[in-house]
């Protein structure tokens, strides 16, 4: 219980190293209920499911405040260290910083790239023809 140890994640989900899972706002939303409930703190998820029952404050604010941005309500409270220190044990990933594009990355890589360069291909192709056409009447 003293305050000496820090960085020591206790078995469960890794949270210090690798790559951590990514989630647009619109994947948090559907997590507001009680069989389900995500927060997101300084753009952070967190599976707070199995912890609303246990927190001190209460589920029903938890549950107010699930599926969405609860970064302002959480300072607002001003959680001790020992809170802050709890977070780490329900995070679960990272908010995706542009939710609009998640499935269509690929698509949008083609039509940038080959509208370029079929564009390229015609007017050189019309450049050879009008030439061509120049020399010869
Ligand atoms: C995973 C996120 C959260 C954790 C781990 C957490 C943890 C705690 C802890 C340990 C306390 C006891 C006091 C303290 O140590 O500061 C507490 C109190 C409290 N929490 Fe949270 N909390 C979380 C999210 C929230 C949110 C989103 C709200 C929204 C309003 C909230 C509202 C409160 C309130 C009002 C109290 C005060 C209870 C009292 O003083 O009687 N908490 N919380």
């Amino acid at each position: 219980m003293e305050g000496g140890r820090r960085g020591e994640a206790a078995g469960t989900t890794a949270s210090g190293d690798g790559p951590a899972p990514v989630f647009t706002l619109e994947e948090v939303a559907k997590r507001n209920s009680s069989r389900e409930a995500w927060l997101v703190i300084h753009g952070r998820v967190y599976d707070v499911t199995r912890f609303l029952a246990e927190h001190p404050g209460g589920e029903e604010v938890l549950l107010e405040q699930a599926g969405k941005d609860a970064t302002e309500s959480f300072e607002d409270v001003g959680h001790s260290t020992d809170a802050r220190e709890m977070l780490k044990q329900y995070f679960i990933g990272e908010v995706h910083p542009n939710p609009s594009r998640t499935s269509s990355g690929q698509t949008s890589f083609w039509s940038t790239w080959l509208i370029p360069i079929f564009g390229a291909l015609v007017l050189g192709l019309m450049y050879r023809y009008y030439m061509v056409d120049g020399k010869s009447s």
